[in-house]
């Protein structure tokens, strides 16, 4: 870089390579140097006063100036900026390669190796953009450039912000203006693209570095699908399928029929990164331990940044490109080089007509018409004021900004130093949360098709809001496929599809669909100690319960599991919504001779699903179905290869529906039971009545497993062991007791509510215990229940406190928080919950203070889960929860449960 004032006759003016909004770039020799080409990005001085755009030029410049001295590899580097009269010039890094966005058209979508390639590069540039305090905050493939070689390379700044350096990578929000926030975490404005923007930013006006990321899930989730994963018929729509995590993952649509499905891992990835809670989002480095990078070596930048067609030595290599379909290297767009020598003064900055017309404003409006909708307060901008991303002096000083253009080297700012935008410390304002949910967020089915857009359009300016329409609850999808018939005339012939699919997991494919099973597979059943102050783990490591955690535990286990004769369980969900397991290894028996031991009913309130996350493709996976007194309890789904070890001729009749994963199940089961008329069509089904009025302890093998120790103190984060990848990855330490993975409440007293619901009269058999809890329950006030509800609890009302009722009326499910409004009686115990969800750090990001000792003695005996805790099957429910909740930290809890729900009612409305 050179500290020479530069002008534009030092250069010769090509083609032009495209334009923005504001600018037109054009490809530029250096007369000086003839073999160096720039890209150069003029900007009418009079279109950018005319268009308000100055802060935008002011922002790039500034951002680009920061970030050109420490020369990365990754992001296009600012080299020269000066101006004349008519123009702004930035010279640039030339990227003959053109926008990520045209290559990925070109070739659909990318395979693995691609993936992984511009991954592991747009990582790299991100953690050093991050690193210097920059927010890039509009991430997207049109914004990321290509050289010759296929190495990316980020541009477009005009967007981004700065923080304050001192404060922690991961949890650093900023607002647009360059200040950091390390007390509201409030963002005063809207930028990005509506495709990209984060849902952070769309409910608390928060941008940080998780807005980055999250912008980056987006993209991994376009190279393997080949389009955005939100999109809707507008950005309002599409604003509500990232508030309600709606995206689907389809099949890979590149042409090459031999190209594999997507790495599972991908999607894995994907997951962790498009996550709403920002504090649960996967950061960047944890990122780079994904084992999806497992055999990358971080450190090796030269690895990292080699060119698409090199191969490991550095060389350029036609094998690479070969082994794709479809990718010759001309891939890259070339555009042919017309020698247009063009005097500068000449240069027409036209108006813009391909994209972005409006860009930022236009995404503020919109996001702002979509608030407004969901009568979320947006401060001033309900009152029609778009709240400025940049200080209100820059507006003030246009004219001065823009005939005080530096070259790089030289001052660092348009501005004088007291008014630099990027440095400027200002008292921001405190956050602005959403304070009314309103009785409709729309997730029809409408928007779940996905037209092609050619072009990520940054910004359109949206159509005018229409007005709210009446609220219309989301109707529970009616359950109508024959495998999952509730009618148990004949057992129905699995589809030609459902064959196939069955050839993968099907245990026993001689066998029909058994009509009365759901879901039913071998799994491994964890029980983790939870103990009055939290569960018996380490809560950094207990943040990380995922299918990480799983694999630990199984790589942990994994000898115990292979010798212990309780390890492998059949677990059987039920239509009755039971849950009930049985040792496929040692058919042992209760004392009154029941093979199969009820382990809950999901219908009861006790069983509580907090969370799952099952891979169906790598066949791993977790539920964590309740806190149940001491212990959180998991499934596990083992591997497909451990499974077909089992000796399924100790089974009989296994016969697994397997195009439904377990959560689908366990709300369809829900369902089935909450639905009256589901329950008419049930009632002819002959349960097993043994299980449902099993009171005695099963066996004493069973009692002598449950008293020895579970998990131990401390759980390390996790480290991936690059070479294992996944499914072998271990702690970095070993600092994890011995626990026996086999964890059943074995007997009535640590049982979960374990009814089954007979199918005639519907009357609910409970157990004495149980029947005398639940008439505790009831008398805590939650006897307003719906009246479904009852009409199959004749001789026992038992209602759940966090389980949605169904109004017959009109099928919208009633949630918890409703029903506590009509209840007085519940808020002691609310708060009680409330404790306990939030001692139950769940994920929580921060340790949460211990847990306060449980108050009641019917809780000491029985859990009750938190007020709040949704299962919920609509987003209304969802958002209702959350906006109800007090905490943060409610509302993740209740997003998660929702969440899962909310998945479920998708996938089934998408399926209609
Ligand atoms: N350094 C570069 N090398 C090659 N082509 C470039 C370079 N910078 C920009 N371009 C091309 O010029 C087009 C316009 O870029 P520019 O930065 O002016 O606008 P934009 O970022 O696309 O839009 P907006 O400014 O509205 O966000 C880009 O889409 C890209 O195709």
């Amino acid at each position: 870089m050179t500290s020479r004032k530069r002008s534009p006759h030092d250069f010769i003016f090509k083609e032009e390579l495209g334009h923005g909004s504001y600018s037109t770039v054009f490809k530029a020799l250096d007369k000086k140097s003839p073999n160096k080409t720039y890209a150069i990005k003029v900007c009418s001085k009079k279109h950018i006063i005319n268009e308000a755009k100055v802060k935008y030029v002011t922002i790039e410049k500034n951002t680009m100036n920061l970030l050109a001295q420490k020369n990365h590899a990754g992001i296009i580097k600012l080299y020269y900026t000066f101006h004349d009269e008519e123009n702004l010039y930035f010279v640039l890094d030339y990227a003959p390669g053109g926008e990520l966005l045209s290559l990925l058209h070109r070739m659909g979508t990318f395979n693995d190796l691609w993936t992984r390639h511009f991954t592991v590069q747009l990582i790299d540039a991100l953690e050093f953009i991050h690193s210097h305090g920059i927010i890039h905050r509009d991430l997207k493939p049109e914004n990321v450039l290509l050289d010759k070689d296929g190495r990316l390379m980020i541009t477009d700044f005009g967007a981004a912000a700065t923080i304050d350096s001192s404060l922690e990578k991961d949890s650093a929000r900023c607002n647009s203006d360059g200040n950091s926030i390390n007390d509201s975490h409030s963002c005063a404005s809207f930028v990005g693209t509506a495709e990209y923007v984060s849902p952070e930013l769309l409910l608390y006006n928060q941008c940080g570095y998780g807005s980055d990321i999250w912008a980056l899930g987006c993209m991994i989730y376009q190279f393997v699908q080949g389009h955005p994963p939100f999109r809707g018929e507008n950005e309002l729509k599409t604003f509500e399928k990232i508030v309600a995590l709606d995206y689907p993952w389809g099949p890979n649509k590149r042409l090459n029929n031999s190209t594999p499905a997507i790495n599972p891992l991908v999607i894995n990835l994907v997951r962790k990164i498009l996550v709403v809670e920002v504090n649960e989002r996967i950061p960047l480095k944890l990122i780079k331990r994904h084992p999806y990078f497992s055999k990358i070596d971080w450190n090796d930048k030269a690895k990292i940044w080699r060119g698409i067609w090199e191969n490991s030595q550095g060389q350029l290599t036609q094998q690479t490109a070969g082994a794709l379909p479809n990718l010759p290297q001309n891939a890259l767009p070339t555009k042919q080089l017309h020698v247009i020598d063009t005097p500068a003064r000449s240069i027409q900055i036209t108006k813009q007509k391909r994209k972005k017309p409006t860009k930022i404003s236009s995404t503020t409006s919109s996001i702002v018409v979509w608030r407004k909708r969901l009568g979320i307060s947006t401060g001033k901008d309900d009152l029609g004021t778009v709240p400025s991303t940049a200080p209100a002096m820059i507006a003030s000083n246009d004219k001065n900004v823009l005939s005080a253009t530096t070259t790089h080297s030289g001052s660092k700012s348009i501005l004088p130093p007291n008014l630099q935008p990027m440095q400027t410390q200002i008292k921001r304002t405190q956050p602005i949360a959403p304070s009314r949910i309103p009785p409709k967020v729309p997730a029809t089915s409408d928007n779940m098709r996905i037209k092609p857009i050619p072009r990520q359009k940054t910004i359109v300016p949206s159509p005018p809001a229409p007005s709210i329409p009446p609220s219309v609850p989301p109707q529970l999808p009616t359950l109508s496929t024959p495998s999952t018939s509730p009618v148990p005339s004949t057992p129905s012939t699995p589809s030609v599809e459902t064959q196939q699919q069955d050839v993968v997991h099907t245990l026993d494919r001689r066998n029909p669909i058994d009509l009365s099973i759901l879901k039913q597979d071998y799994v491994f059943i964890y029980g983790i100690p939870y103990e009055d102050k939290g569960p018996a783990m380490s809560l950094n490591s207990y943040n990380m319960i995922d299918n990480d955690l799983i694999t630990l535990l199984v790589t942990q286990h994994k000898e115990e599991l292979k010798n212990s004769k309780l390890s492998l369980q059949l677990l059987t969900l039920k239509k009755n919504g039971m849950l009930s397991y049985r040792n496929t290894i040692k058919e042992e028996r209760d004392n009154k001779g029941n093979r199969e031991h009820q382990m809950a009913n999901i219908e009861d309130t006790d069983l509580s699903m907090y969370d799952f996350e099952f891979n169906e493709l790598s066949r791993k996976g977790f539920l964590i179905l309740e806190k149940y007194k001491t212990k959180l309890w998991f499934i596990s789904l083992p591997s497909y290869s451990k499974v077909s070890k089992v000796p399924f001729n100790t089974v009989s009749s296994l016969s697994i529906n397997n195009n439904e994963n377990w959560v689908d199940c366990f709300f369809r089961a829900r369902q089935l039971l909450e639905e009256k008329q589901i329950l008419d069509k049930i009632s002819n089904v002959s349960f097993d009545s043994k299980l449902s009025t099993e009171t005695t302890p099963p066996s004493s093998t069973f009692k002598k497993r449950e008293s020895t120790s579970g998990i131990g103190t401390t759980v390390s984060p996790l480290s991936y062991d690059s070479k294992l990848g996944s499914q072998n990855n271990v702690p970095q330490n070993n600092n994890v007791k011995e626990e026996l993975p086999f964890r059943i409440p074995t007997d009535v007293k640590e049982r979960p509510l374990a009814n089954a619901t007979p199918a005639i009269g519907h009357s609910r058999v409970t157990s004495t215990n149980n029947t005398n809890k639940a008439t505790k329950r009831t008398g805590r006030g939650f006897s307003n229940s719906a009246p479904s509800v009852n009409t199959y609890n004749n001789n026992t009302v038992t209602v759940s406190n966090n389980r949605p009722t169904t109004n017959p009326v009109n099928n919208k499910h009633i949630t918890p928080t409703l029903r506590k409004q009509n209840s007085p009686q519940s808020s002691s115990s609310s708060s009680v919950t409330r404790s306990q969800t939030k001692t139950m750090g769940y994920r929580q990001p921060t340790p949460s203070p211990p847990l306060s000792p449980l108050i009641s003695p019917a809780m000491k005996e029985k859990y009750l889960a938190p007020s709040n805790m949704v299962i919920s099957s609509s987003r209304y429910e969802v958002l209702h929860t959350l906006n109800n909740s007090q905490t943060n930290f409610d509302r993740e809890i209740a997003s998660r449960g929702a969440s899962a729900a909310f998945r479920s009612l998708q996938k089934n409305k998408r399926e209609k």
